[in-house]
């Protein structure tokens, strides 16, 4: 027989043993929603990560009403010493002349330290922004020629080591010089201040050219795009469509804007859809990680041996 106090001694027991159970299931409660509260986060971070590499934010991009004034500055004094007189006589120096001799992938590397005064969207140096464009195009399966023309597109921004007054004649997006300013360039009202602007002749729709006279024939601002294309017209063999792309793809108020249309004869639509297929590729892998430079040259080496091999004239 069991008695009365043994029986509340064995209740008491069992009732505190519960107790025991319950806090370590509680404790294991609390654990598992802090592990699913963590796991949620992490689902929503990697969700949002994900989002934004497939569609990339694009309104992310090119803000330049919202740029800091280090860009700002910058288009005001490119838009007011752009003449048409300064783009005939930089030319008239460039003919005919060399500046360096060396390799490809020396080149990218002279351009490691040069950040864009003009771009609102990088601040870093110019071989990791040819790498994330090169890969990006590369992800996507495009041609060799491509990723290559991704790999040198900014090559030119090389002026900034040849005698260059600062950035504004090397990179930002370029316009047609000679005729009037177009509207759909960025900060539009910033040509008030180009002696052009206040030279009728120049400032009719078709100023200097003949209607539908071709791009070919039609002077672009003076930057990093004119030289690299004319560089590489001479010195590699990449087809029409990467030559384009090398010579337009800071002509932003022509193939993201639509302007000039009257000055295009019938090839230069075919190259501009070459443009807008490189475009997206150079604007929107801006905000990819960084490439791991040594990890990359080794296949990017072989491109460059296929069409832009050995020591070139700069
Ligand atoms: O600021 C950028 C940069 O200079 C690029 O290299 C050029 O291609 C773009 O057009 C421009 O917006
Ligand atoms: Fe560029
Ligand atoms: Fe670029």
């Amino acid at each position: 027989m069991v008695h009365a106090p043994e029986i509340t001694d064995y209740v008491k027991d069992a009732a505190h043993k519960l107790d025991v159970v319950s806090d370590e299931v509680d404790a294991v409660n609390v654990l598992k929603l802090q592990n699913k509260e963590a796991a949620a986060a992490a689902a929503a971070e990697f969700d949002a990560e994900s989002k934004f590499d497939a569609e990339k934010d694009k309104t992310a991009f090119r803000q330049y009403e919202d740029a800091c004034d280090r860009v700002k500055n910058f288009y005001a004094e490119q838009h007011r010493k752009q003449t048409l007189e300064y783009n005939i006589n930089i030319r008239k120096q460039f003919q005919n002349t060399v500046r360096a001799r060396m390799t490809i992938w020396e080149a990218m590397e002279l351009l490691e330290k040069l950040v864009d005064e003009s771009d609102p969207d990088t601040s870093v140096g110019q071989i990791e922004h040819l790498l994330q464009t090169a890969e990006a195009i590369r992800r996507d399966g495009k041609p060799d020629w491509m990723q290559l023309t991704g790999l040198v597109h900014d090559l030119g921004k090389l002026l900034c080591f040849f005698g260059a007054e600062g950035q504004w004649d090397v990179v930002g997006d370029t316009f047609v010089v000679g005729c009037k300013f177009s509207d759909k360039i960025i900060y539009p009202e910033t040509f008030k201040e180009n002696p052009d602007y206040n030279d009728p002749k120049l400032q009719t729709e078709l100023g200097i050219y003949e209607p539908n006279c071709g791009l070919d024939n039609v002077l672009l601002s003076w930057g990093h795009d004119e030289y690299i294309y004319d560089v590489l017209r001479r010195q590699s063999t990449l087809p029409k469509a990467a030559l384009s792309m090398l010579r337009y793809h800071s002509f932003y108020p022509w193939h993201r804007e639509g302007a000039y249309r009257h000055l295009m004869n019938a090839d230069d639509y075919e190259q501009l859809k070459a443009v807008e297929a490189f475009n997206p590729y150079d604007l929107y892998s801006k905000s990819d990680s960084p490439p791991k430079v040594d990890e990359l040259k080794e296949y990017y080496q072989a491109l460059i041996d296929k069409y832009i091999p050995g020591e070139i004239e700069w």
